[in-house]
């Protein structure tokens, strides 16, 4: 039986992907894979909100998107970072297709918390019987964004819906693709990481801003049958491998 594999990139990942990205890639469809690819584009939504000045607030990582901020985040992620990675993959030969939560329903979700977050949400819903349909002839790009029932757009950290998605696809592999190439203690790449001591780094300041959400993520994908959950700027390392508490206690 096929495997999903689900890769998250971020913003500042998707301007520099290597020749081994793609070549992973290749090798994994050769090897009957099926790949979904979600992309961020914060720093670009970042940048032009200032442009525009429109205020940029992160609680943890998570944007507060007011509704023009909203327009803002939903035209970068479709109109800019989205069909460049789609012409990217195009260009190493690999068959592609951009999707939204517009698709057949694809994404649904409801708001996250609106009196804090904004226009914000969370995912309920996939259209994975269409979706898987796709992933067996290409390359799904998905933007993080979800739709409620009454058809309203709503904002998702890129890390959290990747691993939505891949809890709900029952992904064997998630891969969080940044511009670091692991999660970094006293300047090293830790090679594992347990819940139990992501905690503790997270309370003594070592994992902050943007990290933050990719922990959170990895670990609530392995705890709802994730098999794999990684963090690295290489496809063809590993990175950090994230850990559940019970392969953590055997590990020491
Ligand atoms: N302990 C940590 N190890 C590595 N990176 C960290 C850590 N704590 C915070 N960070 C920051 O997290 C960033 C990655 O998150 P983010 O900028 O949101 O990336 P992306 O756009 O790929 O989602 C790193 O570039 C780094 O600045
Ligand atoms: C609600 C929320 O935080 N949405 C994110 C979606 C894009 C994203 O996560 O991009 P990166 O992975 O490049 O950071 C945002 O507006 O920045």
């Amino acid at each position: 039986m096929s495997q999903i594999i689900v890769i998250k990139i971020g913003g500042n990942a998707v301007a520099q992907l290597p020749a081994s990205f793609f070549q992973q890639l290749a090798q994994w469809r050769q090897q009957g894979q099926q790949i979904l690819i979600v992309h961020g584009g914060g720093p670009k939504i970042s940048q032009l909100s200032g442009q525009l000045h429109l205020a940029v607030k992160k609680i943890a990582g998570v944007r507060v998107t007011d509704a023009a901020t909203l327009e803002l985040t939903k035209a970068v992620l479709l109109g800019l970072v989205q069909p460049e990675l789609l012409s990217q993959l195009s260009a190493h030969d690999l068959p592609v297709i951009g999707l939204n939560a517009g698709c057949n329903h694809l994404l649904q979700g409801h708001y996250l918390d609106q009196a804090i977050y904004g226009e914000v949400g969370v995912l309920d819903q996939i259209n994975d019987t269409w979706l898987t349909q796709i992933l067996s002839r290409q390359i799904g790009v998905i933007a993080p964004l979800v739709q409620t029932t009454a058809g309203r757009w709503l904002n998702v950290n890129a890390d959290t819906a990747a691993a939505e998605i891949a809890t709900k696809l029952n992904a064997s592999k998630l891969v969080l693709l940044t511009d670091v190439p692991g999660v970094l203690s006293a300047g090293e790449v830790l090679p594992e990481l347990s819940q139990q001591k992501a905690h503790s780094l997270i309370a003594a300041d070592v994992i902050k801003s943007g990290m933050t959400p990719k922990i959170k993520a990895a670990f609530a994908a392995l705890n709802q049958g994730v098999q794999q959950a990684f963090i690295t700027n290489d496809l063809t390392h590993t990175g950090t491998t994230f850990i559940t508490q019970k392969a953590g206690l055997l590990n020491e």
